[in-house]
């Protein structure tokens, strides 16, 4: 079943879909533990909001996910790679399920969705578990393909002391060792058929601008802009 020669990008391309979803539009934000994903969402819902937009602000995994045992000591205690097969397709239901309950409802409402992670981190994550892409890619089939998929990018070192800082001592498995993390940021960098790669190292406003920056190049922005009445019309 597994295939290990499909690469990220192409497990990627293998799993998402092209589609109309309705009036609304998909952002997903994603990095690794700690690279400002949470402090970004915050600030693009409040440019949108202000802008006009109603806006959904949500995250996968959903708590369903976060809160099984076997997740819970898998992310405190790490596991083998046959138990994070497992979690992949634990992750892959909840992400199916959130998708035709929470995000699909909203777009088809016009509203802006913020996701916090999506199929991208599940692929990074599980690979670095020691699973194929191309499984990953292949119980995530039909996945709605996002207006915009961000990837923060922050040094491990600097993601590390931010973890720190936030969590003190309560950190994850994979938080504590920062070749670890060095790996996973690695892979998310390989993913540029997909993402749009923002330096998170930046103050947090200037993060933000860069976000909003690409986000005028998607289609449903310049959509937007065509249509939106003229100011001194
Ligand atoms: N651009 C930035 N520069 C400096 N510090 C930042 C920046 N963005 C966020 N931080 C700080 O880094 C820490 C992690 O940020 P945040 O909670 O937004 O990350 P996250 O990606 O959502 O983390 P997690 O996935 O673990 O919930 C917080 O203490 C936050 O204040
Ligand atoms: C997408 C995805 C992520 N994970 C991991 C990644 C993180 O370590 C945790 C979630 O942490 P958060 O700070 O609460 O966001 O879950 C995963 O196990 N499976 C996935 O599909």
């Amino acid at each position: 079943m597994q295939d290990s020669r499909i690469d990220l990008n192409s497990a990627a391309g293998l799993a998402l879909k092209n589609g109309d979803y309705g009036p609304g539009a998909l952002i997903a934000i994603c990095g690794f533990d700690g690279s400002g994903k949470t402090t970004q969402l915050t600030a693009l819902a409040e440019h949108f909001t202000a802008y006009g937009h109603e806006v959904l602000t949500t995250r996968q995994p959903t708590t369903d996910y976060r809160n099984e045992p076997v997740v819970r000591q898998f992310l405190d205690d790490g596991g083998s790679a046959d138990r994070a097969r497992v979690l992949a397709v634990m992750a892959a239901a909840d992400r199916h399920k959130h998708v035709h309950n929470v995000i699909l409802p909203a777009l088809r409402q016009g509203k802006i969705v913020l996701c916090d992670r999506y199929l991208f981190s599940s692929l990074v994550y599980f690979e670095a578990r020691g699973v194929a892409p191309g499984f990953v890619a292949q119980i995530n089939q039909g996945i709605p393909k996002p207006d915009l998929s961000v990837f923060l990018d922050v040094p491990a070192e600097t993601v590390m002391a931010r973890l720190k800082r936030r969590d003190g001592d309560k950190l994850k498995y994979e938080e504590r060792d920062v070749s670890k993390i060095a790996d996973m940021l690695n892979r998310f960098r390989s993913m540029t058929g997909h993402l749009s790669m923002i330096a998170g190292d930046a103050p947090p406003e200037q993060v933000t601008q860069a976000i909003l920056a690409r986000f005028e190049t998607t289609e449903f922005a310049q959509e937007q802009r065509r249509t939106a009445p003229a100011l001194d019309a």
